[in-house]
């Protein structure tokens, strides 16, 4: 039985990676009368043997919080001498941690595949606002994004039928729009674009001019990653994230003055940004995010390493971090079931 555990969370934060630490500690202390570390700022922790210690107590109240107790970063293994995985595993050995538990997105978990197959003792915990974490039905920190989400296009909508504009809200969503897609269909939005199914501007006026001429005032949810025919590349001016790749955002700056040309319609862009990562859980994800830590343990218990726990159907199980694909994208269908409401 692996008695001292190291956890860490990866890549962005998403609310619910609180009440995980807090399932996993409890279930383990309690049930297993295991010993816990948390490696700060994610992969560095482990790295850098930069770690606290984890009692029951430090973990009280933590289902409601946001954030991570632990923090989190974008600095990964392999790229630093004590980066390799053999002076990874010296360091864990030499702290007598006999396993660790990676909660991360879907970087986070091919990280973990890779030091496994290096010899670590590593499981995954899936999370990510962005919900595109293939091999779980849903990752929490999803819900609570959409509910902001979808509070944000019932405020939008107010001001911008009082002023007879059309009104943008970008959301998160670098490959995937699943935060568009729920959001935009709970607040009624009338165009929703996601990076999955590009829309010409011509099809997005029309729509915007249709809504327009009913008198109402347009609504378009756009994730970040949405490209328009001809863009090869999702819109991002903000530099690079701390695993080098372009920072996102800004889309719906670029949009709103291409339709208020052609329509000649005023419109105004609203970019959520990290609003929808902050605060606390909704229930739903305080919920999973506990089952989930409750359930990893049970896998380090086993030594059932390389896996990562996951939500199917109700249940919580397990899969191999081995055979997750690369994105868990929106498929058309759940696409074109919505897009017939547009405009
Ligand atoms: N293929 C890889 N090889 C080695 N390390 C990786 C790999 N992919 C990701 N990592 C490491 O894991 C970290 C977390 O991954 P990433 O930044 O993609 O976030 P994530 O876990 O997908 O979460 P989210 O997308 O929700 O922010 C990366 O910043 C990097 O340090
Ligand atoms: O500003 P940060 O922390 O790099 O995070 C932005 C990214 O994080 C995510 O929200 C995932 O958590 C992506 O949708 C977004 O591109
Ligand atoms: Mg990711």
């Amino acid at each position: 039985m692996p008695r001292r555990i190291g956890i860490l969370t990866s890549g962005g934060d998403c609310p619910g990676l609180n009440a995980v630490i807090r399932g996993a500690v409890l279930k383990g202390t309690e049930v297993y009368g295991q010993e816990f570390v948390g490696f700060r700022d994610g992969w560095r922790g482990m790295i850098e043997a930069d770690f606290m210690s984890l009692d029951r107590t430090s973990v009280r109240g933590l289902a409601k919080e946001g954030g991570t107790i632990l923090g989190t970063s974008r600095i990964g293994p392999y790229r630093t001498p004590e980066g390799q995985p053999d002076r990874i595993l010296a360091t864990l050995a030499r702290n007598g941690i006999d396993g660790v538990i990676a909660i991360g997105g879907d970087g986070t978990m091919r990280a973990a595949h890779l030091l496994h197959a290096d010899g670590i003792p590593i499981v995954g915990v899936p999370k990510t606002i962005d919900n595109d974490l293939d091999g779980t039905d849903y990752s929490f920190g999803f819900d609570t994004a959409v509910s902001v989400a979808t509070e944000a296009i019932d405020r939008l909508r107010t001001t911008g039928n009082a002023n007879h504009r059309c009104m943008i809200l970008e959301v998160m969503g670098r490959h995937a729009g699943w935060i568009a897609l729920h959001a935009g269909t709970a607040g009624g939005a009338h165009a929703i674009l996601i990076p999955e199914h590009p829309e010409s501007l011509e099809q997005i006026c029309a729509w915007v001019t249709s809504v327009h001429e009913r008198g109402r005032s347009p609504m378009i949810v756009v994730a970040e990653g949405f490209t328009l025919p001809g863009m090869t590349e999702a819109h991002s001016d903000r530099g690079l994230d701390g695993f080098g790749r372009p920072r996102l955002g800004g889309i719906a700056e670029v949009l709103a003055p291409m339709i208020a040309e052609r329509t000649g319609i005023e419109t105004r862009a609203t970019v959520l940004g990290h609003i929808q990562r902050g605060g606390v859980p909704t229930s739903f994800d305080r919920v999973l995010a506990t089952r989930l830590g409750i359930d990893v343990i049970e896998l380090v218990a086993r030594r059932q390493w390389g896996r990562m726990v996951a939500l199917r159907g109700t249940d919580i199980v397990s899969v191999a971090l081995a055979e997750l694909q690369e994105t868990k994208s929106v498929p058309p269908e759940r696409y074109h079931e919505v897009r017939v409401l547009f405009g």
